[in-house]
C-alpha cells in the first residue's frame, strides 16, 4: 500500500475542504491528473461516508464474510466436471481481499456462488456467513453490490440518466429532482466520469460510438455503491484496462475498503502496484485453495513448500506462475505440486476464524446488533413508482431509437399502400365479393404479424441489464414487464391504425361508423393480442430464435383453422374448437359482419339472381358460417387471450428472471 491510513485521512479532510468549495459552485478547476486521482478518492468517501444521500446512514457496519465447504460441480450433457472442492476463506471488514488463480480454475463461479448467482449447468452447494450468520442468497443481496465482470448498460441513455436512474431507484426517500442532480453531480465528479457524463454509454457490438472500459467499469461502481454496500463483490474489475486504468479503479476499491467495507474481487495477473493494493489473499488451484491470508504473507508461505526458491520475491507473477501448470509439466507434476500446497495450506488453515460460523440451522436465529440498517439494497421505490420510472426510462429509449422508428413507419406505410393498390376501389358489389374476403381476412394477418415479430425481439437485447438489475434490487420483475410491455405496446398500437386508414381510405366500401369502428377496434386488438402473444413468449424463452419459432408454431394452426382456406363446416369435429377460439377467424368474423350486416341485396346480384348463391349480404356472411350474434362474443374471446397472454408474460418473465439470478 503506497499511502497511509493517517495519511488518507488527512488527505480527505483536506479535499473535502477543497471539494465544498467547487460544489456550490456550477464551474470545476481543471486539476492536474494525480490531483483528480486523490480527489476523486476522496470525494468518494465524502459522498458515502459524511453526504451519504441515499441511504442517510452515516456508518458502515463492518461485515465478516466466511465461506466453508463451497462446492461446484459443472454438469452438462450427462457428465459431471468438479470445478470447485470444499472451498473455504475468510474475507475481513477494511481489507480488499483478491481472488487469484489460473484462467477457468472457478475464481467468477466462487464469487457468483458467494453472491448467491444461480448459473445454468453449475450445481453449487455450501455455507456463507456474514458475522457469523448463514446468509441465504436473497439476504446476499440484500447487504451486497456486485459488479460483474461484463458491464451491461442501456446503450441509449447518457452516463449520467445511468447513474440518475440507479440513485433514484436506490434511495431511501424518494428525493426531489435537485437532490438528485446533487447526488448525480457528485458521483459523476468522484468517479472521474465528468468528461464523459453526458455520453451515450453505447456499445461495441451496435458499432455506435461507446465509453471506454475503464469508464464503464467505473459506470458500474457509481451505480452499485450509491447506497453504500458494506459488501462489495467484483469480478475482474481491471480486465482489459492498462496499468493507469487498473490502477485507479483498484485505488476506488482500496478507498472503499478503507471506509470499512468488505471487498472481494477476482483480479487477472494484477501489475505490483495494483497487487500491493490487496490486504487479503485468495489462491486457489485445481478448484482448491492454496493460500487465503494476508497478501504480503503469502511469500512466506510459498517458502515452506518444497518447490520454491529462496530468491522467491512477492511479485504476482511469480505467484501466478507457482500455482499455474507450466508449459513443460505433466498434469502428475503439477497434481503433485498442487497437493504439496494444499497440504501446506491444510496445516495453518484458519480454523479459528471458521469457528464463530455457527452451523446453517441455529445461526438463522441470530440477529445482529444494526440488522435492520444492514439491509440496504432492498427495492426502495413502491410498486407503482418501479413500473412509472422504469416505463420513464423505456420512453426516453424509445424516443432515441428514431431510426428504429422511422423504419417501422416506412414499412407500415409501404405495405399498407400496396394493400390498398391491391383492393383499390373495391366495394359492397357482386364481383367484388372474394376481394372484399381477402381484404377482411388480410387485415387481421397483416396486423397479427406485422406488429408480432418485432415484438418477439422485446427482452432480448436488454435481457442482461434486467438480471444485474433485479440482482441489484432495483425493480421487481413483475414491474419491468408492466412497464416495458405496456410502453412497447403504446408504440406499436398506433401502426394499426395507420394501416387502416391507409388501405380503407383507397378502397370504396362505404363509410359507416359502425363498419369503421368495428374495423378499427378488431384490428387493434388483434394487435394488442399479437404483440401481448409475443411479450409472452419471449419473456419465457429469451431466445429470439426460439421465440420466432414457438410463436409460428402457436398461430400458424389458428391462422389455418380461421375459415380462409377451409370452410368450417368441413373442418374435422375435433378441431373445431380451435376454430372457434382462433383470433384470427374472430376478427374475420367481425369485419364481414360489420361491412355486410346491414346490407340487404348485394349490389349487381339482381340480374343475375340464379348464378350467385350470395345474393344479399346475410347470405355472404351464412356462406362463411358467421353468426352476426357472435360479434360480441369475438371481441370477448380476443380480450380473453389479450388477459392469458398477459399472465403468461408477467409469470414466465419471473421465472425466467429467478432462474438466471
Ligand atoms: N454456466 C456454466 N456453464 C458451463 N460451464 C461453466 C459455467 N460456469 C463456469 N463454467 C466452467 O467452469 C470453469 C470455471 O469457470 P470460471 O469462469 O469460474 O473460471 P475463472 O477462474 O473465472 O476463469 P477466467 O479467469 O478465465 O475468467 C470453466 O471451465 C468454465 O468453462
Amino acid at each position: 500500500m503506497s499511502t497511509s491510513t493517517d495519511t488518507w485521512s488527512v488527505e480527505l479532510e483536506m479535499k473535502n475542504k477543497k471539494r465544498r468549495g467547487c460544489c456550490l459552485g456550477k464551474t470545476r478547476k481543471k486539476t492536474s491528473k494525480s490531483e483528480e486521482d486523490s480527489d476523486c478518492l476522496s470525494i468518494s468517501s465524502r459522498i458515502l461516508q459524511t453526504f451519504d444521500p441515499l441511504s442517510y446512514k452515516p456508518k458502515v457496519w463492518p461485515r465478516k464474510l466466511v465461506f466453508k465447504e463451497i462446492q461446484a460441480n459443472l454438469v452438462q450433457n450427462g457428465l459431471e466436471v468438479k470445478i470447485l472442492k470444499n472451498i473455504a476463506g475468510v474475507c475481513k471488514p477494511g481489507q480488499l481481499t483478491f481472488i487469484m488463480g489460473p484462467s477457468g480454475v472457478g475464481k467468477t463461479t466462487l464469487l457468483n456462488i458467494l453472491t448467491g448467482r444461480s448459473l445454468e449447468h453449475i450445481q453449487s452447494m455450501g455455507n456463507v456467513f456474514v458475522n457469523g450468520r448463514y446468509m441465504d442468497p436473497s439476504e446476499m443481496k440484500k447487504i451486497s453490490a456486485y459488479v460483474e465482470k461484463d458491464d451491461h448498460f442501456i446503450e441509449e441513455l447518457t452516463v449520467r440518466e445511468t447513474i440518475r436512474f440507479a440513485a433514484r431507484m436506490r434511495s431511501v426517500k424518494l428525493l426531489k429532482e435537485k437532490e438528485l442532480d446533487r447526488i448525480v453531480d457528485e458521483m459523476i465528479f468522484c468517479m472521474g466520469l465528468d468528461a464523459c457524463q453526458n455520453s451515450r454509454v453505447g456499445s461495441k457490438a451496435s458499432g455506435r460510438g461507446c465509453l471506454s472500459r475503464g469508464e464503464r467499469k467505473k459506470l458500474a461502481f457509481a451505480c452499485e455503491i450509491l447506497n453504500d454496500p458494506p459488501i462489495l463483490f467484483c469480478d475482474e474489475p481491471t480486465s482489459g484496462l492498462d496499468f493507469f486504468m487498473s490502477a485507479q479503479v483498484m485505488k476506488v476499491l482500496k478507498q472503499l475498503a478503507n471506509e470499512g467495507k468488505t471487498i472481494v474481487c477476482t483480479v487477472h495477473t494484477p501489475s505490483t502496484t495494483v497487487f500491493d493494493l490487496a490486504d487479503n489473499l485468495i489462491l486457489l488451484a485445481q478448484g482448491e485453495i492454496v493460500y487465503n491470508g494476508p497478501a504480503r504473507s503469502a511469500v512466506r508461505f510459498f517458502q515452506k513448500c518444497r518447490y520454491i526458491s529462496s530468491k522467491f520475491v512477492n511479485s504476482p507473477e511469480n505467484l501466478m506462475n507457482f500455482i499455474s501448470q507450466a508449459y513443460d509439466e505433466t498434469d502428475e507434476e503439477y497434481d503433485e505440486r498442487v497437493q504439496v500446497m494444499i497440504n501446506e495450506f491444510a496445516a495453518v488453515s484458519l480454523k479459528p476464524e471458521f469457528s464463530i460460523c455457527s452451523n446453517r440451522s441455529s445461526s438463522r436465529r441470530i440477529r445482529d446488533e444494526g440488522d435492520d440498517e444492514e439491509i440496504v439494497r432492498k427495492m426502495n421505490r413502491e410498486w407503482h413508482q418501479q413500473v412509472l420510472y422504469v416505463a420513464l426510462r423505456d420512453l426516453k429509449m424509445m424516443k432515441r431509437k428514431k431510426f428504429e422508428m422511422m423504419w417501422k413507419i416506412v414499412q407500415t406505410i409501404t405495405i399498407s399502400i400496396i394493400i390498398g393498390c391491391m383492393y383499390h376501389g373495391t366495394k359492397i358489389h357482386k364481383d367484388h365479393l372474394l376481394n372484399f374476403r381477402g381484404f377482411a381476412w388480410g387485415s387481421v394477418i397483416m396486423v397479427d404479424f406485422l406488429f408480432m415479430i418485432p415484438s418477439a425481439y422485446i427482452f432480448h437485447r436488454d435481457y442482461p441489464i434486467i438480471i444485474r438489475e433485479y440482482n441489484s434490487n432495483l425493480y421487481d420483475p413483475f414491474a419491468y414487464f408492466i412497464a416495458k410491455s405496456t410502453i412497447e405496446t403504446v408504440q406499436y398500437t398506433i401502426f394499426p391504425l395507420v394501416f387502416g386508414t391507409i388501405t380503407i381510405s383507397m378502397m370504396s366500401l362505404p363509410i359507416s361508423f359502425q363498419a369503421i369502428s368495428n374495423y378499427f377496434a378488431i384490428t387493434f386488438l388483434i394487435a394488442l393480442n399479437a404483440i401481448s402473444s409475443a411479450h409472452a413468449i419471449a419473456a419465457i424463452f429469451i431466445n429470439p430464435v426460439v421465440t420466432i419459432t414457438v410463436l409460428l408454431a402457436l398461430n400458424l394452426p389458428f391462422m389455418s383453422l380461421s375459415g380462409f382456406y377451409i370452410s368450417v363446416d368441413e373442418i374435422p369435429s375435433w378441431l373445431r374448437p380451435l376454430s372457434f377460439v382462433s383470433w384470427y377467424r374472430r376478427g374475420f368474423e367481425v369485419i364481414t359482419v360489420s361491412y355486410f350486416g346491414d346490407v340487404g341485396e348485394i349490389p349487381g346480384c339482381h340480374h343475375h339472381q340464379n348464378l350467385t348463391k350470395w345474393r344479399t349480404g346475410k347470405d355472404f356472411i351464412d356462406s362463411q358460417s358467421f353468426l352476426p350474434f357472435l360479434v360480441p362474443l369475438d371481441y370477448g374471446v380476443i380480450v380473453l387471450f389479450i388477459i392469458f397472454w398477459k399472465i403468461v408474460g408477467i409469470l414466465g418473465f419471473r421465472w425466467r428472471v429467478d432462474r438466471n439470478s
